[in-house]
């Protein structure tokens, strides 16, 4: 058996986890399935937007100084909806219907409302009065290339792809984008105590949850679960799950419990020629296992305590999927709040407090501790870090808090 013999920042164990990571090679989808996936090259614009000069308002295209005084009437000389590729000449007196979208006549400088005619759309096609002078030419009229120009930046590669990022790219004329698949996770419970969660539990028993807390944790991460089992504490069990993630595709295999120092411990046991146990300066989450397969699979071998699984989630197996999706942002997103309470600083540990933080004045938000366990955790909205300390923290002290 490995003897665990020293104690590691959380750093070091972070940076021997994305040491081990290759990201995936990039691969073409079409923008209306590229959501939620990260982008690997940045997109540049292939049109103009708007690709010509267009109405902003439903009403009248004009010539500037035929409205100079109003009110002026005007004959109108052409219907222009949007999608028209009309180009009416327009001469002096003159005037062209439009709907907003629709492409300006080259003749014209200016669109007047139909609020600012004597009839508004009643008016008809025959002649149009305008009653209110445009504020100057170019009114109403949105500029081709105005938006963004063709050729133009319009997101930059290793983001993930929200709706607005892929609408701006599909604005800008562009159909397929270069992203990276969903990693594949296979989540692997371990403990010969565990049991479906609803079944009944003899003495001894405890329901299984891990399985659904980090298969679900990973699917919010953007990866796709590709196996979820549970293994008993003796035998090969952690050895075939990995077998089986192989043949499901997996690129990481999550373990939870098993990885400590009592005499039953199956994936330490067992793993010890493919992961490395390591003791890490944190609380939750102390004894951490990593490694990687010959075929390039990531092992992850989490405390088996919930909460500690979550943390070490948090912690190490979020940042390795997005490392292995090029996602330049590892991190989650961070805020410094105050806590309502003391708490006890430890002077050897960096602690991960769940916490519920309280957004009410947005000048001032702050954290509170959930309760210990479980429950606490379904209550959290992320973790407080509390770096090693000598003294206590008192209530009104400053932590990070990331945000789940
Ligand atoms: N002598 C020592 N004992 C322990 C140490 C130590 O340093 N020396 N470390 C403690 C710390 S810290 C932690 S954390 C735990 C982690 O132990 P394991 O990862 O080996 O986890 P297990 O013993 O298998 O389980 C711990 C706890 O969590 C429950 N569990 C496990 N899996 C699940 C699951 N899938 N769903 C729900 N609950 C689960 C399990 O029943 C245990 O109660 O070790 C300490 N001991
Ligand atoms: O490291 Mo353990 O996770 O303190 O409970």
């Amino acid at each position: 058996m490995q003897r665990i013999d020293r104690v590691i920042d959380v750093a070091e164990h972070l940076g021997t986890v994305l040491a081990q990571v290759v990201p995936f090679a990039p691969e073409s989808r079409a923008v209306a399935s590229a959501r939620g996936r990260v982008l690997r090259h940045p997109v540049h614009a292939d049109v103009d937007v708007p690709g010509f000069d267009c109405s902003a308002m439903d009403g009248f295209a004009v010539r500037d100084a035929d409205v100079a005084v109003v009110p002026a009437t005007l004959r109108v000389i052409a219907d222009l909806p949007a999608g028209t590729e009309l180009d009416p000449r327009m001469d002096a007196g003159q005037a062209a219907r439009i709907m907003t979208g629709a492409p300006v006549p080259s003749d014209a400088t200016t669109v007047v409302p139909f609020e600012d005619t004597a009839r508004g759309l009643a008016g008809g096609l025959d002649a149009v009065t305008i009653v209110a002078a445009p504020r100057g030419p170019g009114a109403h009229v949105r500029r081709r290339g105005s938006d963004v120009r063709k050729g133009a930046l319009v997101v930059d590669a290793a983001v993930r792809l929200t709706a607005a990022r892929l609408g701006a790219i599909a604005a800008a004329g562009v159909g397929t984008v270069s992203v990276s698949r969903a990693p594949r996770v296979a989540v692997v419970s371990t403990g010969s105590e565990l049991q479906p969660a609803g079944d009944a539990l003899r003495r001894g028993q405890i329901p299984e949850s891990n399985s659904v807390l980090l298969a679900g944790l990973a699917e919010e991460a953007g990866a796709e679960v590709v196996l979820r089992t549970s293994v008993g504490d003796e035998g090969e069990g952690p050895r075939h799950a990995i077998a089986a993630a192989e043949a499901a595709g997996a690129d990481v295999v999550v373990f939870s419990g098993g990885v400590s120092a009592g005499a039953y411990e199956v994936v330490k046991n067992t793993l010890g020629d493919l992961m490395r146990f390591e003791s890490v300066r944190m609380q939750p989450g102390k004894p951490q296992g990593f490694g990687r397969t010959p075929g390039g699979i990531l092992l992850f071998g989490l405390p088996g305590n919930p909460v500690s699984a979550a943390v070490s989630f948090e912690l190490f197996v979020r940042p390795a999927l997005r490392a292995l999706e090029g996602d330049a942002d590892l991190g989650g997103e961070a805020v410094r709040v105050a806590l309502t309470v003391g708490r006890r600083a430890r002077p050897e540990r960096v602690q991960y407090v769940p916490v519920r933080v309280d957004r009410s004045d947005p000048a001032r938000w702050t954290a509170t501790p959930t309760a210990h366990g479980t429950r606490g955790l379904g209550d959290a909205e992320g973790l407080a870090v509390i770096p090693p300390r000598a003294h206590d923290l008192v209530a009104g002290d400053l932590v990070t808090v990331t945000l789940w």
